[in-house]
């Protein structure tokens, strides 16, 4: 058996290497040709899978270890009886870290001592939206949420919902909706002229879900007309090839790396291993967690002297702290379209280890309960 997989899919020999011969190629570059003789393809979310990519191949079935579908074209799929899967909720947690360390610096930006003070509007309330609200009520935010598609389905069985318009009057809005384009509810472009003018200089709007959730031709106007809100960008239109621009303009900018946690790319490994087997027939005998190493930084401690908030936020941008990523980002932006696309790609595929906060021990002498509490909504390991 034959199993294609983009190079950048962590622990392929591990988790596949006793399923079949494994051909690793650049899934930025995927061609027909490295396809044709496939049986099984593995792919993240660079590679376009379709009529043109698979057509005529052996492929029976194909994985994405990535949370998002949108390059993949799942009716064609579907009328080929070819199966498919992806990783649902693999980063989610690792997208989370990547705001709550984004509010941790605006709060700071804006001054305050207590960084819930900031009301926090979730767009798009699934894997990644609904986890970020849960932690940021534990730690005592007042959220709005909206997700239309979901108000509809669960009516007085869900939580309440706002309209996109409400949940853009908060002090942050954060966008994790998918993309679509053809749904009663589609994403392309939904936050346009009307909902760009809403916001003022007293609000970040963070985009980690798909660059093309927000129209950023608009985007550039905003950010250069009176009073223009912050942004922190995490996924950008046209990738690899994005905007140096809009790069300049953002507050903070990231190249889509909010899920790369180590934790959550390895998931999302094994989220396709799993889903593989069962298609296979075969025992599911391998666990991500098996195969993650010691952290670099395994423990941190803070005494009765610790200030409250500063804790909070110096163990978490221990863990992840998106300036780093930022600074990359705005050094790569140099060159032709050409090479800062390659720069683009580059910055995510050589990706330093990040690890994610529950893998830092937080050691806790003689501090309040609410610290103790803080720490544990976001998801340190405590001891106490
Ligand atoms: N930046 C990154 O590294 C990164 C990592 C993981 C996921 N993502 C992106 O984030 C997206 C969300 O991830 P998820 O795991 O939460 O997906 P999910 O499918 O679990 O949740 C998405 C939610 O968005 C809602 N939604 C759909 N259309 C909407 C609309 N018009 N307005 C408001 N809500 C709407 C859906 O009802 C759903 O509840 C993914 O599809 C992926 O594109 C990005
Ligand atoms: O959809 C997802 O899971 C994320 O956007 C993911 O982090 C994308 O990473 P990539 O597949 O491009 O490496």
């Amino acid at each position: 058996m034959l199993i294609v997989a983009d190079e950048n899919i962590p622990l392929l020999d591990s988790f596949f290497g006793d399923m079949g011969e494994i051909r690793r190629v650049s899934g930025r570059h995927m061609s027909p040709e490295d396809v044709r003789d496939a049986d099984i393809l593995l792919v993240r979310s660079v590679t376009r899978v379709n009529r043109e990519l698979l057509e005529g191949s052996r492929v029976r079935f194909v994985g994405t270890a990535t949370i998002g579908t949108d390059h993949v074209d799942l009716q064609w799929l579907e009328e080929q009886g070819i199966r498919f899967s992806a990783a649902p909720g693999c980063n989610a947690n690792s997208v989370v870290e990547y705001v709550l360390s984004v509010l941790s610096l605006y709060a700071e930006r804006c001054g305050l001592t207590d960084w819930t003070d900031l009301s926090v509007g979730i767009v798009g309330v699934g894997n990644v939206g609904g986890e970020l609200a849960a932690k940021l009520e534990r730690l005592g935010f007042n959220t709005r949420l909206c997700d239309p598609p979901r108000a509809e389905r669960e009516g007085e069985q869900g939580p309440e919902f706002v309209s996109l318009e409400e949940a853009m009057e908060c002090d942050v809005v954060s966008l994790h909706t998918p993309l679509t384009r053809n749904s009663p509810h589609a994403t392309f472009h939904m936050i346009g002229e009307r909902e760009l003018a809403g916001l003022t200089s007293d609000q970040l709007l963070i985009s980690a879900g798909r660059g093309e959730v927000i129209d950023t031709t608009v985007l550039k106007q905003r950010l250069t007309s009176a009073n223009p809100p912050l942004v922190a960008l995490d996924v950008w239109e046209r990738e690899p090839k994005i905007d140096p621009e809009l790069v300049e303009l953002a507050w903070l900018a990231t190249p889509h790396i909010a899920g790369y946690s180590l934790e959550g790319k390895v998931q999302g490994t094994e989220m396709i291993y799993q889903a593989l087997s069962t298609f296979l027939g075969l025992p599911i005998r391998k666990k991500a967690g098996q195969f993650l190493p010691e952290p670099a930084l395994s423990k941190v401690s803070f005494t009765s002297a610790a200030d409250e908030d500063k804790a909070v936020k110096t163990a978490l941008r221990a863990c992840y702290d998106p300036r780093e990523d930022d600074a990359r980002l705005r050094l790569a932006m140099n060159g032709s379209a050409e090479e800062r696309g390659a720069a683009f790609d580059r910055l995510r595929r050589d990706y330093p280890v990040r690890r994610e906060c529950s893998s830092l021990k937080v050691q806790l002498k003689g501090t309040s309960k609410s610290l103790q509490d803080s720490f544990r909504a976001i998801g340190f390991k405590l001891k106490i």
